[in-house]
C-alpha cells in the first residue's frame, strides 16, 4: 500500500535524467547503480550524478528561456521541425520517439553549420560524455552500431492506435517499452513505412531475433520483444478490421502468431534433462517453426503447379527429410535406430484404419521388439510424397556401388545412402532454426517415466502417442483417460490392448480435420461417385487434382479423402481409348511425363526408374521421336555407331507399312530443353513391365508405354526390344550388352 508520505516524498523528488537511458529518475544514484551503470565504479556514478546536477541547474537558469526572435527565425527556416529539435536539445530537453528520418539530428549538433547558434559548452561536454561514457560492449552501443535501434515513428497509425489500445486496456502497464520494441523491429523488417508484411518473412523474424542474440541482448529481453510483438498482432487481429479488410493478411497473421509463440518459446525454454513431463510444445518447437517451409517445398512437388522433385533445392529435400524425422522423434518420440531402419516394405504395406490413423509397424530395427509408427492421414501424405517424389532424387545422388540396402532403407540421406545418423539430423535441423537441439534422448525421458529410461521403453507405443497426445490436447486427454480407465486399462494394459484402443479411439483435434464418420465414409465413397469424375483418364490423377475435383463438388460434410481415392484408381478398361484421353494428348504433345525419374546403372548406361506406382494397363510414357520411313531409318542407323543405334524405334504403322522413330537426338527439335523418356528405357526380354502399343493421333503414330502389371515405385521401366526380330533391324549389330 502507498502511503500518503510516500506520494508527498514523489512529488517532492528531484527529477535528474540518466545520462545513458535519457529518463529522468527520482533516485538516479540507485538507478545508476541497479541499472545503467552496474559495471562502473562508485566514483564514476558520483560523477554522473553531480553532472545531471548541474545539467537540470543550467536547464532551470537558462533552458526555460526563449526570445521572441529567436523562435521567428526557427519557424521560418527552410526546416523548421530539426532546428527546433535541436535547439530543444541544446538547451537541455530530451526530444522523445524522434522518427527515424530525423534520428541523427541530434547527431549533427556535434557538427553544428556555423549558421547555428553554438551549444552551450556543458550541453557539448554532456553530449559527449553521453557518448563516452557507455561502454562499447554495451547492448544499447552494439544495437546502434547495427542499426537496430532505429525506429519507425510512434505516430504512425499502425503504431499509435496500439498505444491507445495499451492505455486503455493495459494502462497500468509500463507500456512505452513494448511499443518502442515494435517500432523498432518493425524498421528493421521495412524500414520505408511501419507495416503488417512482417507476416509472411519468418527468416527476416529470425535473422532480427539472431542478431538480437549475436549482441548479448538476454534471452529475457528478447523474450519480451517477441511478446510485444506478439500483442502487437494480436491487436490488429483481434481490435481491427483487418479480417475484413485483409483476409490473407489475417490468415498469415494467425500463422505467423504461432510462429511468434515457438519462437519465444524456445527463448523460454532451458534445454535440460529434468524436463517436467507436459513439455511436448517445447519439444515440437522445430516442428511447428519449420512447418511453413515444409509445407511450401510440400504443395510444390502436390499442388496444382507441381513440379518434379529433381528441381527442388537440395536445402529443400533435406528440408522434408529433416521434418520427417522431427515427426518421428520429437512426435511419435520414436528411437533414432527405428528412423535408420524403417524399410520401404514396412512404409508399402502400412495400414489405414477406419479413425483415421495410419500405422507402420517396423519391425526390423536390430535388437529390438516391432515398434508402431502412427500417422494422421495428412502426416502419411507427406511421408507418402518423400516417398514417391524425393527419396527417388535423392537416391539418384548416390555415387559408387549400392550396398546390399540399395533401395531398402526408407530415409535416404542428401548423398543417396541411408540415413546414417537421426540424431545429428535433428541437431542440424535445429540450428537451421536456431532452435536448442532436443535430443530423443530428452523427449523420451520426459514422456517416458522420468528416471528410469527402460521403464520407457516397455511402453506401448500407443501409450507413449496418447502420452504425447494429452500434452497437446487437455479435453481429449482426459476423455481418453477417461475411457482408459473405464475399461479397466491401467498401466497394466497390454501392449495390444492399448493399441487396439488407440486404433478404436477416433483422433480428435489432430488439425487434420479428419472425423471418423468420413474415414468410413470414404470407403463407401472410393469406387462410386468420386471415380465418376476420373473414369476418362489413362493416367493416374494427381492428389492434388482429386482434391480439387472434391471441392468442386460442393460436398461440405464427409468429404472423401483424397489419398484413399488415389490408392483405388484403376485406369479404364480398353486401352484403344487411350488417346481419347485428354490428360495423355497433352503429355504426348508437352513431354512432362510425371512419375519417372532417369537414372544410371554403373557400367550400363541411363534407365528410366518411377517415383510413383503405376497400375496395370497404365499409360507410362510414349516414345517420342522424328518418325521417319524404315529407309530413312535405316540410312540414319548406318551412318552411326553402334553405341548410337540403339534409340531407332522400328514398327509397322497403320497403313501396315514398315516405319521408324528416330530418336537418336538427345534433345528433340519440338523440346530442345528437356529428356525424353521413351528413348532411355532398357532392354528386357522376358522381365519386363511395359508393353508398347500404337495408336494414332490427329493422322500421326504414336508409341504408348502402358504398364503390363502394377510397377511399384524405384523399380526400373523395361521392355522387349524385340531384338531378335528382323523388325529391330539387329542383323549385324554386336549387341554385346544383351
Ligand atoms: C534406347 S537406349 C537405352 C538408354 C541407354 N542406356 C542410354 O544410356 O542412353 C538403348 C541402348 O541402351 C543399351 N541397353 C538397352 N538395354 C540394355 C540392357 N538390358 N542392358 C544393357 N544395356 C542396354 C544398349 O546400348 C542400347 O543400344
Amino acid at each position: 500500500m502507498i502511503s500518503l508520505s510516500t506520494v508527498q516524498m514523489a512529488s517532492d523528488a528531484n527529477f535528474l535524467l540518466c545520462h545513458v537511458c535519457l529518463k529522468a529518475r527520482c533516485s538516479l544514484p540507485r538507478h545508476l547503480r541497479k541499472k545503467c551503470m552496474q559495471h562502473s565504479t562508485e566514483e564514476e556514478i558520483e560523477v554522473a550524478v553531480d553532472k545531471a546536477k548541474k545539467d537540470v541547474s543550467e536547464f532551470l537558469r537558462k533552458g526555460r528561456f526563449w526570445k521572441y526572435s529567436e523562435i521567428v527565425s526557427i519557424f521560418q527556416s527552410p526546416d523548421p521541425c530539426s532546428r527546433m529539435i535541436k535547439e530543444l536539445q541544446k538547451r537541455g530537453n530530451v526530444v522523445m520517439d524522434l522518427p527515424s528520418q530525423l534520428d541523427d539530428v541530434g547527431a549533427e549538433d556535434t557538427a553544428q553549420s556555423p549558421s547555428q547558434p553554438l551549444a552551450t559548452e556543458p550541453e557539448q561536454s554532456r553530449q559527449h560524455k553521453r557518448k563516452r561514457m557507455r561502454p562499447e560492449t554495451h547492448v544499447w552501443v552494439l544495437m546502434e552500431k547495427r542499426g537496430l535501434n532505429k525506429k519507425h515513428s510512434l505516430c504512425h497509425p499502425l503504431l499509435s492506435d496500439f498505444i491507445s489500445h495499451l492505455d486503455t486496456n493495459f494502462y497500468d502497464e509500463c507500456y512505452k517499452q513494448e511499443v518502442e520494441q515494435v517500432a523498432r523491429f518493425l524498421y528493421f523488417m521495412d524500414p520505408t513505412a511501419p507495416s503488417l508484411e512482417f507476416v509472411r518473412q519468418y527468416e527476416r523474424i529470425q535473422e532480427y531475433v539472431r542478431k538480437l542474440t549475436e549482441i548479448k541482448v538476454s534471452r529475457n529481453t528478447v523474450r519480451n520483444y517477441l511478446f510485444s510483438i506478439k500483442r502487437f498482432l494480436k491487436y490488429h487481429m483481434e481490435d481491427t478490421d483487418l479480417s475484413f479488410r485483409d483476409k490473407d493478411l489475417y490468415d498469415d497473421s494467425v500463422a505467423c502468431i504461432q510462429f511468434l509463440t515457438c519462437l519465444k518459446l524456445s527463448y523460454t525454454m532451458k534445454v535440460c534433462t529434468d524436463v517436467p513431463r507436459n513439455s511436448s510444445h517445447r519439444f515440437l518447437a522445430v516442428i511447428y517453426v519449420a512447418k511453413n517451409d515444409f509445407l511450401g517445398v510440400i504443395g510444390k512437388l502436390i499442388g496444382p503447379d507441381r513440379i518434379s522433385a529433381e528441381f527442388l533445392t537440395k536445402h529443400e529435400q533435406v528440408l522434408v527429410l529433416y521434418y520427417l524425422e522431427a515427426i518421428l522423434i520429437l512426435k511419435q518420440v520414436q528411437r533414432p535406430a527405428v528412423v535408420r531402419n524403417m524399410t520401404v516394405s514396412e512404409w508399402v504395406c502400412r495400414t489405414q484404419h477406419e479413425n483415421g490413423y495410419v500405422t507402420v509397424k517396423v519391425d526390423s530395427v536390430p535388437l529390438m521388439h516391432m515398434t508402431v509408427v502412427i500417422l494422421t492421414l495428412e502426416e502419411e501424405m507427406w511421408f507418402d510424397t518423400y516417398y514417391t517424389e524425393v527419396r527417388p532424387v535423392m537416391l539418384g545422388r548416390r555415387k559408387g556401388r549400392w550396398g546390399k540396402d540399395y533401395g531398402e532403407r526408407f530415409f535416404i540421406s542428401a548423398t543417396g545412402k541411408s540415413v546414417y545418423s537421426p540424431s545429428n539430423d535433428m541437431h542440424r535441423f535445429h540450428q537451421l532454426y536456431n532452435l536448442p537441439t532436443v535430443t530423443s534422448m530428452m523427449v523420451r525421458r520426459a514422456f517416458g517415466q522420468s528416471s528410469v529410461d527402460m521403464d520407457y521403453i516397455k511402453l506401448s507405443n500407443s501409450e507413449k502417442h496418447s502420452r504425447m497426445k494429452e500434452c497437446y490436447n487437455t479435453p481429449a486427454a482426459v476423455k481418453r483417460q477417461t475411457e482408459t480407465s473405464q475399461s479397466g486399462i491401467g498401466t497394466e494394459m497390454g501392449k495390444q490392448s492399448a493399441y487396439d484402443l488407440l486404433l478404436r479411439t477416433p483422433p480428435r483435434n489432430c488439425g487434420d480435420g479428419i472425423c471418423r464418420r468420413a474415414a468410413f465414409w470414404n470407403v463407401a465413397m472410393v469406387g462410386r461417385s468420386v471415380f465418376g469424375g476420373f473414369t476418362f483418364l489413362r493416367r493416374q490423377p494427381s492428389v492434388a487434382r482429386i482434391v480439387s475435383w472434391i471441392k468442386k463438388q460442393g460436398w461440405r460434410k464427409n468429404r472423401p479423402d483424397a489419398s484413399r481415392v488415389l490408392a483405388s484408381w484403376m485406369p479404364p478398361g480398353g486401352v484403344a481409348s487411350s488417346l481419347d484421353s485428354p490428360v495423355i494428348r497433352k503429355m504426348v504433345r508437352r513431354q512432362k511425363w510425371k512419375g519417372l525419374l532417369v537414372s544410371e546403372i554403373e557400367g550400363k548406361g541411363r534407365c528410366v526408374v518411377t517415383t510413383r506406382p503405376f497400375v496395370n494397363g497404365e499409360v507410362v510414357c510414349d516414345y517420342h521421336g522424328r518418325l521417319v520411313s524404315r529407309q530413312e531409318g535405316l540410312r540414319i542407323r548406318a551412318s552411326m555407331s553402334a553405341g548410337e543405334s540403339g534409340y531407332m524405334f522400328f514398327y509397322t504403322d497403320s497403313h501396315g507399312q514398315a516405319a521408324c522413330i528416330d530418336a537418336h537426338n538427345e534433345l528433340c527439335e519440338c523440346h530442345p530443353d528437356q529428356v525424353t523418356f521413351g528413348r532411355l528405357i532398357r532392354h528386357a526380354a522376358e522381365k519386363n513391365n511395359l508393353r508398347p502399343r500404337r495408336f494414332v493421333a490427329e493422322g500421326k503414330d504414336v508409341i504408348l508405354f502402358l504398364a503390363a502389371r502394377d510397377i511399384q515405385i524405384n523399380e526400373e521401366l523395361l521392355y522387349n526390344y524385340g531384338v531378335n526380330r528382323r523388325c529391330f533391324a539387329g542383323e549385324g549389330l554386336d549387341l554385346d550388352w544383351l
